[in-house]
């Protein structure tokens, strides 16, 4: 193979269905009907002022156009027929599944910490049925789409997340979502072991922490996990596949 044509991909045999998306550090070789869009957390908790990562001293005050980013690249994603996943992340009312103090969970999440630091907020971060726990107004997911909750930062820690993907036989995985040093990296980590090709389109993520946690987070994945694109590159490649099949 000429090295100017370099690309990833699992052993695809060439069929007309196959795209490549512009990728750090190559091109990946991908089918839309092996790829799931994968939008991680975008709850109140860690876009919203008001919600834990900022009560609990995170910026989030340049979340908004990550959210514009996530609605171009699930526009893209749907017209594809690529399948969509909103992961979201928390706990019980009662906390249960957040773990006691047996857990590492339950000393190093900054949403119990801050929690017990502040009483007044008890029971109100990150809880199933609260505002903060939901999905962004923006967010909210189309018939199709497969909302998977997850009690940890990796998606595919006690989840049914990995039965649900390869019951559909997902084979990509392109990430969105907050944040892209936490749950983004953990989740496409997790799935690198698990044999998923993971994506992650930068300008549709953002860090909690430092821009240098983004800067770290993204070299982590294009050097050893994953490919780094961004939803111009989603968009315009998967609009090929759109033009494609409405041809055909
Ligand atoms: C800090 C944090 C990040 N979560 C995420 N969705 O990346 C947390 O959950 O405490």
């Amino acid at each position: 193979m000429n090295a100017a044509e370099h690309f990833s991909g699992y052993g695809l045999k060439p069929a007309g269905d196959i795209v490549k998306l512009p990728a750090r550090p190559e091109p990946l070789a991908m089918r839309a009907s092996e790829t799931a869009l994968i939008v991680v957390d975008m709850q109140n908790a860690y876009s919203t002022k008001g919600g834990y990562l900022d009560l609990a001293g995170f910026d989030v005050s340049s979340t908004g156009p990550v959210i514009e980013k996530i609605l171009q690249a699930l526009a893209a994603a749907r017209a594809a027929g690529i399948q969509v996943v909103f992961l979201q992340n928390g706990w019980d009312a009662q906390y249960v599944e957040a773990g006691g103090p047996g857990s590492p969970n339950w000393h190093k999440s900054n949403a119990l910490k801050t929690m017990r630091k502040r009483p007044e907020l008890g029971g109100t971060l990150l809880a199933k049925g609260g505002w903060d726990y939901q999905l962004v107004d923006e967010l909210t997911p189309q018939p199709g789409d497969i909302v998977v909750p997850k009690p940890r930062y990796s998606g595919f820690f006690n989840s049914h997340l990995d039965s649900t993907l390869r019951a559909r036989g997902i084979r990509n995985l392109v990430f969105t979502g907050i944040a892209t040093n936490v749950c983004v990296e953990s989740t496409l980590r997790d799935g690198f072991h698990l044999e998923y090709f993971g994506v992650v389109l930068a300008d549709a993520t953002h860090q909690a922490g430092p821009e240098f946690a983004q800067q770290a987070a993204l070299y982590n994945i294009e050097t050893f996990f994953g490919w780094v694109s961004g939803v111009d590159d989603f968009c315009s490649t998967f609009a090929q596949v759109e033009a494609t099949a409405t041809a055909s």
